[in-house]
């Protein structure tokens, strides 16, 4: 990197010191009257042409976030001043002047003259920085194409406000800023990488936002990072025309959520739903379960090495997309049902309102897009109108009939007797008869309704589940065993995470998902985990494809239930674009080889991974034939004499965790074991359950495996190769052979 001696250095602090400065009296006009000074930049700004697109008003409106952060958070902007860019692009647009333009995280424009001080990483033009080439370039810009010459690009190290350094790079410099902070100590939590973003990477973080997209990565290709950055990108293009909380990123599991919990803020990204599929459809449904817990049907799997699954596996094929038929033929049952309930025409007295066949038809056909209770309520709402509008007309024919009566009455006959006797009687009956037919219409529409019943869906489904003479009706594919099996299974009643979108699919037909949780855009991590049906039913459910979606097939952990091939997600999702990923950031080429000797076993088929350029220590195996304090504390303090901070030690299962803990405490050696509700903190060395280390890296990682070996089995070379993969820096392997680790002598 360029030092002080390069000959622009001192510009370029100049520059900085320009930056900080204006950024500085921004500040101080948020302490006065910002609000004002914000105004009137939108209101000077309503007629210009600015550098991306005619469209330039709501741009720059939306460009100049940083006017809102000093409005709103002075400690963001703080933290802004400390490094208000990280590169510079020498730029010219086709038929516009050379510019020098600054890229950050987020934008600032000169109130009076419009320079643009900093471009948001985010904003169409700064797409030129990432897409790695020098020369004639193009780039997007909502639907349009523009084009450019790009002339350099240069990077900067600043700290604290302080320039340190700089370099120019093109396609042949090594990627200083890139190796620094992969070098760099892992934090506890995930980092934003807009500086560093790559090519490939930026390509999906931009990808068509209107469409789906799925992305294959392997373990530290940078999926998690890259979908979070993808969600602040989203929300600064949609700009106001989105409210973020109807974009719902949905994580493994709590400690994930708290994991990345500080990128997001990081990133300009407030007031997202983030949370979990369990508890987003507890949340949608109203339906409160407990569940089993998902990663205890999974070791109660490996612990025996057999991955003995049964062949009719009833977790597995309730993730079908044949469970969601089976429910479809239950649903067209209940519909079917509902709709004899119509055969009844809507009448006051024996006057027809309106004919069932017609509300029949209406049901199942002009309203079959709609949730089934919200057909009913539309359907109410059509015969109370209907009831007005015709009771009334009941009632004038009624009573020029009554009318009619008394006049003939009045008029033909003679003896005053008996008239007054037939007038009074047909003025009395019509006056007793008229107001009840008029407090009858008020209540036909509840009377009609009444013979539909609302059901409750958990009791619903779990008829479907018992119910003998149900299942051999729908689900006629299974033999008489198997069905047997099926009932027998639910025979007690318990809830597992298959179960979810069974529940949420029946809730979204019959009830429909309420506004507040019907989520326009969904980003889903570790997406590989979920099954076909839980993917289907959320469609389903939120009535929109605008999916996420990224995972790693060799981390199919929970594969005996879920996704193990991506071609029928590409089914369901016929309009997304499919992206791979095959560099990973994360780990240096040493431990790498290890772990691509365990993805070659996989029967994937995955491509081996690309560690990028970084060399660190070979992995090292240490023999031991049982858990051993001693030896655990000699690596542990190696690990800490080289700088590491966060260690963990992985070993399969949680029932190993909890006894290696105790262990190690009581030998002085204070360790902690990581759980679902952890807080991630830094010192202690953290004891890791395989399936949990699933997302995280730590500096340096020490597997263990004595009692519970790894098998050369299709669950257990995934939790290994999870293991392995976790590691950024350093890698120890303790056993008592390297079989154990599936690594041959
Ligand atoms: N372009 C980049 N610049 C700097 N660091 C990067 C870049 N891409 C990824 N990384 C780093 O690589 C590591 C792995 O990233 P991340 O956890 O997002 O990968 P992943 O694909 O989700 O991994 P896994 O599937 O193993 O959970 C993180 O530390 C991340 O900061």
């Amino acid at each position: 990197m360029a030092e002080k001696e390069h000959f622009e250095f001192q510009k370029e602090v100049k520059r900085l010191e320009y930056t900080k400065q204006y950024m500085d009296e921004i500040l101080e006009a948020s302490q006065r009257d910002l609000k004002a000074v914000q105004d009137k930049i939108k209101e000077s700004m309503a007629n210009l042409e600015y550098i991306d697109s005619s469209d330039s008003y709501i741009n720059i409106l939306t460009n100049s976030r940083f006017f809102e952060l000093a409005l709103n958070q002075k400690e963001s902007l703080e933290a802004v001043k400390k490094k208000p860019y990280f590169a510079r692009i020498h730029f010219q647009r086709t038929g516009e002047a050379e510019e020098l333009l600054y890229i950050g995280k987020t934008s600032l424009f000169h109130n009076e003259t419009f320079e643009p001080i900093i471009v948001d990483w985010r904003s169409p033009v700064a797409n030129v920085y990432y897409d790695g080439r020098l020369g004639e370039i193009t780039y997007p810009v909502r639907d349009e194409v523009y084009s450019g010459h790009l002339y350099s690009k240069r990077q900067y190290k600043i700290e604290n406000g302080n320039l340190l350094s700089f370099q120019d790079v093109d396609l042949t410099t090594n990627d200083e800023l890139l190796q620094d902070a992969l070098s760099g100590k892992a934090d506890v939590r995930l980092t934003e990488i807009v500086a560093t973003i790559q090519k490939e990477q930026n390509e999906i973080i931009r990808a068509h936002l209107r469409q789906p997209i799925l992305v294959q990565g392997a373990a530290g290709s940078g999926k998690t990072t890259i979908a979070l950055h993808r969600i602040s990108y989203f929300l600064y293009t949609m700009g106001e025309h989105f409210n973020p909380e109807q974009l719902m990123i949905l994580a493994p599991n709590k400690l994930f959520i708290e994991y990345i919990g500080d990128v997001l803020p990081e990133l300009g990204v407030e007031h997202i739903c983030q949370t979990t599929y369990e508890e987003y459809v507890q949340h949608a449904t109203g339906i409160k379960l407990k569940l089993q817990n998902p990663n205890e049907q999974l070791e109660a799997i490996v612990e025996d090495g057999l991955d003995t699954l049964p062949s009719f596996n009833i977790p597995q094929i309730k993730g079908t997309l044949f469970y969601r038929e089976i429910l479809e033929r239950y649903l067209t049952i209940h519909e079917q049902h509902l709709a004899s309930l119509f055969d009844e025409d809507v009448a006051i007295e024996k006057y027809k309102i309106i004919r069932g066949s017609h509300l029949k038809k209406l049901f199942l056909i002009a309203f079959s897009y709609m949730p089934i209770e919200k057909r009913l309520e539309r359907i109410k709402k059509i015969i109370q109108a209907e009831v007005k509008r015709k009771s009334k007309s009941v009632i004038d024919t009624l009573n020029k009939r009554y009318e009619d009566m008394i006049g003939k009455a009045l008029s033909g006959l003679r003896d005053p007797d008996k008239r007054r006797e037939m007038v009074t009687k047909f003025i009395d009956e019509r006056d007793e008869r008229l107001p009840k037919i008029k407090a009858e219409a008020k209540s036909t529409a509840s009377t009609y309704m009444r013979r539909f019943e609302k059901i409750k869906i958990k009791p619903f489904y779990r008829k479907f589940l018992t119910d003998r003479t149900i299942l051999s009706e729908i689900a006629p594919e299974w033999s008489i065993d198997e069905q047997e099996k099926f009932l027998k299974y639910h025979k007690k009643e318990q809830w597992a995470v298959e179960d979810l979108a069974a529940l949420y699919f029946l809730h979204a037909k019959i009830k429909g998902i309420p506004d507040q949780w019907k989520m326009r855009v969904v980003f889903i991590d570790e997406v590989q985990d979920y099954s076909l049906f839980q993917l289907a039913a959320l469609k389903a459910g939120l009535e929109t494809d605008m999916f996420t979606m990224v995972g790693d097939l060799a981390q199919g952990i929970h594969s005996y239930r879920s996704i193990t091939e991506w071609d029928s997600v590409l089914d369901l999702f016929p309009r997304a674009n499919y992206f791979t990923l095959q560099k990973s950031y994360r780990t240096t080429i040493e431990i790498m080889e290890v772990a691509n000797k365990i993805l070659s076993k996989m029967d994937e088929d995955l491509p081996l991974v690309e560690p990028v350029v970084r060399h660190g220590n070979i992995p090292t195996f240490v023999q031991s034939e049982e858990f051993n304090n001693e030896v655990i504390q000699e690596i542990y303090e190696k690990l800490l004499q080289s700088g590491h901070q966060s260690i963990a030690l992985i070993c399969k299962t949680s029932k190993e965790a909890t006894q290696y803990s105790k262990q190690l405490n009581a030998f002085g050696i204070e360790a902690t074991v990581l759980k679902e509700d952890s807080v991630l903190g830094k010192t202690q060395l953290l004891i890791v359950p395989s399936y949990l280390a699933k997302g995280l890296e730590f500096d340096a990682v020490i597997i263990v495996a004595f009692e519970t070996p790894y098998f050369d089995t299709p669950i257990d070379r995934k939790l290994l190769y999870v293991g392995l993969t976790r590691a950024m820096h350093d890698l120890y392997l303790v056993g008592p052979n390297k079989e154990t680790f599936l690594l041959g002598k």
